[in-house]
């Protein structure tokens, strides 16, 4: 650490610590203003950004800032960071810091956990640690919220039109792609491989040539979840970007049907450019204004699979959005509650007879997952409810976690998510 690092990531942290944008887009906007940065150095200041949101309240905490200058607050928080986290010592940092600087430190130094709420040991807000409480108890909440305190690994889905896993695999070993090889195969997932080592991997010819995607394992279930067959007419209601779109298509063959729909144009967009490289030709990718845009009533009743992978919190990916813990409030979880429930009944009746709706979200919150599913059956009684790991039994992934599928990075090692499959009566 050098005092022009530090001074670099306090500009940074600053802007973050407005919560205005979405951390990743923050950072991205940084880095391209600042392109003398060397990669080393963008490393080290994204890594303590993160570092930092991630522990932002126990941080805040312990360094009792004054909210009156956002740069010195910032400065602050990093040598709270460095002391308390990554255990550095006064010694340590002595070069680097100018006398008042050296104040702060000697009085963070006397700082403890002492006298700390649960929910600032846990680093997450009130409203969100009083209902992970009241959903797995406190000593589960505290170990599902300091299992968000990690870097989530790098997972790759293997595009099966293009390439097997392990061609990919052998390759990837025989190149020395992850330094010290630190690559295996994903427990469950049977087309992921997950990297030990962060790397730039977009650069990367497997991936530019379209035989690899990034994909967190738990996502990859979920396509295994909607089970789709070939030549079956499939919708992804909430396509964003595509993850889970292209992870169809490749179970699906490359046949039958595929529609990818979302409100975002940007986001299908993006979809757009992942869909050349994975040489999928049988999706469709179409803008609605919402769930009951006309463009949609068309195709009432035609669907085997819909995938309802909703609009969430997002609270299951905190290893990777840890800005979302400061971001999210209780009433955007109600609002995406009206909007979860609306996308999903509107799914059901795209489904046809014998079809299955699989709704799914990477959210951590019964409001967001169980509640939505249990008021979904009783409001349609034409839907049974299929076990989630029967569904993944029948493709030969051993992994049961009740009916629903449920999730979580300290038991699973990937985000956290939450699904259900529905079965229309035929
Ligand atoms: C969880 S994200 C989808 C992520 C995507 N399936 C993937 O795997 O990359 C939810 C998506 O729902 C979209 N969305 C929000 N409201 C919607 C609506 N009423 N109808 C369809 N999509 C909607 C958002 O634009 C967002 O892209």
């Amino acid at each position: 650490m050098t005092p022009y690092l530090m001074r670099q990531t306090a500009v940074l942290l600053t802007q973050l610590l407005t919560f205005e944008s979405p951390a990743d887009a923050v950072v991205g906007a940084y880095f391209r203003e600042h392109r003398d940065l060397g990669t080393k150095d963008r490393a080290w200041i994204a890594e303590t950004a993160y570092g930092i949101l991630r522990r932002y309240r126990y941080l805040s905490e312990i360094t009792a800032n004054n909210d009156e200058d956002a740069t010195e607050d910032a400065r602050k928080l990093i040598l709270a960071w460095l002391m308390k986290i990554e255990g550095k010592s006064i010694r340590d940092l002595e070069e680097v810091l100018d006398e008042r600087q050296k104040e702060w430190a000697v009085a963070i130094k006397s700082k403890n956990s002492e006298g700390l709420s649960p929910a600032a040991l846990a680093d997450v807000r009130d409203w969100f640690w009083e209902k992970l409480v009241a959903q797995y108890g406190e000593a589960e909440a505290m170990t599902i919220c300091r299992s968000m305190f990690e870097q989530a690994s790098l997972d790759l889905r293997v595009n099966t039109i293009k390439a097997s896993r392990e061609d990919v695999l052998t390759r990837m070993l025989a190149e020395n792609t992850v330094k010290d090889n630190v690559i295996a195969v994903t427990p469950y997932s049977p087309l992921g491989i997950r990297m030990g080592a962060r790397l730039n991997i977009s650069k990367h010819i497997l991936f530019t040539e379209g035989q690899i995607e990034v994909q967190d394992e738990g996502s990859q279930l979920l396509s295994y979840l909607v089970a789709p067959k070939r030549g079956q007419m499939v919708a992804d209601l909430c396509a964003g970007a595509g993850g889970k779109t292209l992870a169809l298509g490749a179970l699906m063959k490359n046949t039958g049907r595929l529609y990818a729909f979302d409100v975002s144009e940007k986001r299908l967009n993006n979809l757009g450019k992942r869909l050349k490289r994975s040489g999928l030709s049988n999706l469709q990718a179409q803008v609605i204004n919402n769930e009951n845009d006309l463009k949609l009533k068309r195709l009432n009743g035609k669907f085997d699979r819909v995938l309802v992978d909703a609009p969430c919190s997002g609270l299951g990916t905190l290893r990777r959005n840890p800005d979302l813990k400061w971001r999210q409030t209780e009433q955007d979880v109600t609002e995406l509650n009206v909007k979860q429930s609306n996308i999903l009944a509107r799914a059901a009746k795209l489904c046809k007879a014998g079809g299955r709706v699989v709704y799914a979200t990477c959210s951590l919150l019964r409001d967001e997952n169980e509640a939505i599913a249990e008021a979904f059956m009783a409001a349609h009684p034409e839907f049974k409810l299929i076990p989630a790991h029967e569904v993944l039994a029948q493709q030969h992934i051993e992994l049961n976690t009740g009916d629903y599928l449920k999730l979580l990075p300290h038991l699973h090692g990937t985000d956290g998510f939450f699904a259900a499959v529905f079965e229309k009566a035929a």
